[in-house]
């Protein structure tokens, strides 16, 4: 199966139409305002009316209610939980909304694999990012032979400072359970504002 691409961190309607028409499977915003990417209000008529592509909500320990405001706001297909969000709480939105759920986990040495257990028959996808204290959007690769450890069949995106040449090495580590590329900071021209030359590219790269 073809390897899918997630633009994340998208804020502005000129680059927002320029990157779908870029043929990318998932398109990311931000609804956790400490990030430099926060989408804020000013764009959600604008964004609910996407339809080319499944639209990721990232939330970072929000509630249940803000969330799925947003779904309803926005028009969500996929909600992408970034916080230390329970497997219940996943549950909980399963349950409560029609969306696919990604829980994100953020990766280093000590990271402990088992974790995932509570929520691989619950979520749609994992999502493995290099472990920081801003959550996420760092730039920064972790050491993908840490994913050695991963013993589930959950598909899973990849993320955390893909840029268009760590996208090769990723594909050539033939996971059948490596869903998609999550591409963000390492094709911004600025935090929020994507350099379509750089993406187009790359995408080309993976869909090919
Ligand atoms: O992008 C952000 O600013 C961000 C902030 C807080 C939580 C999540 C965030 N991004 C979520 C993503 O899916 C990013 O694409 C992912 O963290 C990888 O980003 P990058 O390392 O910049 O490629």
């Amino acid at each position: 199966m073809a390897i899918k691409v997630k633009v994340c961190g998208m804020k502005y309607p000129d680059n927002i139409t320029a990157v779908a028409s870029l043929g990318i499977d998932y398109m990311g915003f931000i609804f956790y305002d400490q990030s430099k990417r926060y989408v804020g209000q000013s764009s959600s008529s604008y964004i609910k009316e996407l339809d080319s592509l499944s639209k990721v909500g990232v939330f970072v320990n929000a509630s249940l209610s803000e969330i799925l405001d947003k779904i309803t706001e926005f028009q969500l297909n996929a909600i992408q939980l970034h916080g230390n969000e329970s497997a219940e709480f996943c549950l909980e939105l399963k349950e409560k909304s029609a969306v696919s759920i990604v829980k994100a986990f953020g990766v280093d040495k000590n990271f402990d694999w088992i974790q995932l257990n509570p929520y691989a028959k619950i979520v749609d996808y994992f999502l493995f990012d290099t472990k920081s204290s801003s959550y996420g959007g760092t730039g920064v690769q972790f050491d993908w032979s840490l994913l050695d450890q991963y013993k589930l069949t959950t598909p899973y995106f990849l993320s955390g400072g893909l840029d268009p040449e760590n996208i090769k090495t990723a594909l050539e580590r033939n996971d059948p359970r490596l869903y998609a590329l999550d591409l963000n900071s390492k094709f911004e021209v600025e935090p929020g504002l994507k350099d379509i030359e750089l993406l187009s590219h790359s995408i080309n790269t993976i869909k090919k």
